[in-house]
């Protein structure tokens, strides 16, 4: 047995002696901002240290969202001994410059204030075009026809109206129940909690809004580290074809550091569960991507959807989707 960890059984017995030392009052101050790595560490020098870790570890899966979200989305894992996955928390998309480069997790004392579960949605009073239409997207679930047109527009910035508006569906955060479990071969996948109807609203791919060159150059970064171990990357490219036909609008989202639970969605052959569809708020340059249920999703089913055309390629990863039409390997984008 190591030193430290000797150093660290005495003290399941000890008395810790730092116990009333000013850092140690200080200590659910500063350890939510640490990462796992720096918690490791601070748990070895003392016994409180080490105790006050324990917690967070154990808050930290109670919650992906670190209470960002209306409902606490948490982490299950029976394969192996990590907690949960470390990432920053973003619940809507983000410039790089707008990311964190610390957030705290893990103490009640930095949970964030969110508007109330099932809040009642009020009509608008905004004078928008898709308000005095009743709401493009105001009702809780899409027909299958606006899923397949896979663009739809929103009340934003420019109108009038606020959160509540019934034309701003996915502007709200979680709606849903969902969890995260660990999977041997997918790593962590995205479940409902709940059932979840055809056509409702799941979650936006949130996440740094990257330009091309330096989705590019990061896509790189995060092949090498694939090729080189246990890593997963969460960038996604989405292309919008213009009315003209001629261009094509592309939105390159980096959910790898900083993003939400969509980032734990895994890809399957057959299509999945889920749509995406790109969301344009009027106000807002860029759209966002959201997923909304393509079928009825039963509790305890998991959420996937197609990552895209397989193209062969030589390191492609293999694919776990489990489904009859499955390809064996996975979609790879070409950024
Ligand atoms: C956006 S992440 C999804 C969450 C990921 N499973 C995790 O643990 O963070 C994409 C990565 O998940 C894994 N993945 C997604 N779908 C998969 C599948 N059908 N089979 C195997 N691995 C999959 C791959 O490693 C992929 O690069």
């Amino acid at each position: 047995m190591c030193e430290q960890a000797k150093k660290k059984s005495n003290w399941e017995e000890e008395e810790d002696p730092n116990k009333h030392h000013p850092l140690i009052h200080c200590a659910e101050l500063i350890l939510p901002w640490l990462t796992p790595q720096e918690l490791a560490c601070i748990s070895l020098t003392c016994k409180s240290l080490s105790q006050f870790s324990k917690k967070i570890t154990i808050q930290r899966s109670f919650d992906a969202s670190r209470s960002l979200e209306n409902l606490p989305v948490p982490f299950h894992n029976a394969v192996d001994h990590r907690p949960y996955a470390f990432f920053l928390y973003a619940p809507s998309q983000i410039l790089p410059s707008q990311s964190p480069q610390r957030q705290p997790w893990g103490s009640s004392r930095f949970a964030a204030s969110m508007c109330p579960v099932g809040e009642s949605v009020s009509g608008c009073d905004c004078d928008c075009e898709a308000c005095e239409q009743g709401g493009a997207s105001g009702c809780e679930l899409l027909g299958l026809d606006e899923l397949e047109m896979g663009i739809m527009s929103e009340c934003g910035l420019s109108c009038e109206c606020g959160l509540d508006c019934r034309n701003r569906l996915t502007q709200r955060g979680l709606s849903v129940k969902l969890k995260i479990l660990r999977d041997e071969k997918k790593g962590w996948c995205l479940y409902a909690d709940q059932l979840i109807r055809q056509g409702q609203f799941v979650c936006e791919y949130a996440g740094e809004l990257l330009t091309t060159k330096e989705a590019r150059s990061r896509q790189q970064i995060y092949d090498e580290l694939t090729c080189a171990g246990q890593f997963s990357s969460a960038l996604i490219v989405v292309r919008e074809h213009l009315p003209s036909g001629k261009a094509c609008l592309r939105v390159n989202i980096d959910a790898t550091r900083t993003g939400n639970v969509a980032r734990f969605i895994n890809h399957s052959c057959d299509g999945g569960n889920l749509s995406t569809m790109l969301v344009r708020s009027s106000g807002a340059l860029l759209p966002r991507l959201c997923f909304f249920a393509s079928k009825d999703i039963k509790e305890g089913e998991e959420l996937t959807f197609s990552y895209g055309e397989i193209r062969v390629r030589s390191k492609g990863l293999q694919c776990f989707c489990g489904s009859p039409c499955c390809f064996g390997i996975l979609p790879s984008e070409h950024t």
